[in-house]
């Protein structure tokens, strides 16, 4: 992947500062009597320049834990700091804001918008955040992540890997403080699979972002620096530096166990 030249407002240098924080993260649902808690007292720090899978059985609260951090499920418990801000403590106007300019997120299905262009679709976070576009740095976003060639063409004109490389232009387009990515290569063959988990690895050691990936697939997983793993709603280990086959196996004894 190209590095892109940067000197646009808001880089790393200024994020560097603030981890992205999760402590003593509890969220149930239902009422006294049904209470279930699908997150309990979960604590993650994500250091800036690190690349973090979750993973875990079906049910161990990974959307749960996604959702609160984009401050779209209320959590009972805890705080969760994103730029140096407590996002549990913002109301409505704040999280949009929040969601618009400071996470960046990534879908299995790539949610672009079919009728806009490329570009448009990357530069659409700006756009609704009232910033002013940049169209230099909308075209280095897209040489960076390899459609460059695609700006003035609709999603529909291009392959399943290259609408996901666009999601990742626009994800990245505001600067975020993190990227979260969830299940991005769920739709992909292993050929554009292998593109996106490079492009991921890349936005943290040549972009200097941060990256949370959820994730089933323990190939995706082992691109990452460190896998943690959740069940039911609490930590059960994590691993470093690990192969494919040992985050399997983890993840294998791991479902056994619940
Ligand atoms: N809105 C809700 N109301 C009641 N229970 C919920 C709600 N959302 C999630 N849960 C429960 O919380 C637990 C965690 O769910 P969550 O969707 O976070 O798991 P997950 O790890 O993402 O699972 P999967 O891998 O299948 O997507 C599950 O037992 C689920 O049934």
């Amino acid at each position: 992947m190209k590095k892109h030249k940067g000197g646009h407002p808001g880089n790393h240098a200024e994020h560097a500062e603030h981890a992205v924080t999760i402590s003593g993260l509890s969220k149930s649902f239902g009422t006294d009597a049904t209470r279930f808690w699908a997150l309990a007292n979960i604590d993650l720090t994500v250091a800036p320049r690190t690349f973090t899978a979750i993973m875990g059985p079906s049910g161990s609260g990974k959307t749960t834990l996604l959702n609160c951090l984009l401050g779209l499920d209320k959590p009972d418990t805890g705080a969760i700091r994103i730029g140096g801000t407590d996002i549990t403590a913002l109301d409505e106007a704040g999280l949009a804001e929040m969601r618009r300019s400071h996470v960046g997120v990534v879908f299995q299905s790539y949610n672009l918008i079919p009728s806009l262009s490329v570009a448009d679709n990357i530069s659409l976070p700006l756009r609704l955040a009232g910033r002013p576009i940049d169209m230099r740095r909308v075209r280095e976003l897209a040489d960076t992540v390899g459609v460059g060639a695609t700006l003035d063409r609709r999603p529909a004109q291009l392959s399943g890997g290259q609408q996901q490389r666009v999601a990742f232009a626009r994800a990245l387009v505001t600067d975020p403080e993190l990227i979260v990515a969830d299940e991005p290569t769920g739709a992909l063959d292993t050929a554009s699979s292998d593109v996106v988990l490079g492009l991921l690895r890349s936005i943290v050691s040549d972009l200097g972002q941060r990256v949370l990936l959820v994730t089933h697939d323990p190939r995706a997983a082992a691109v990452a620096d460190r896998v943690l793993f959740l069940r039911d709603g609490r930590w059960h280990g994590e691993l470093r530096g690990a192969a494919e086959g040992r985050i399997a196996a983890a993840l294998a004894d791991l479902g056994r166990r619940s």
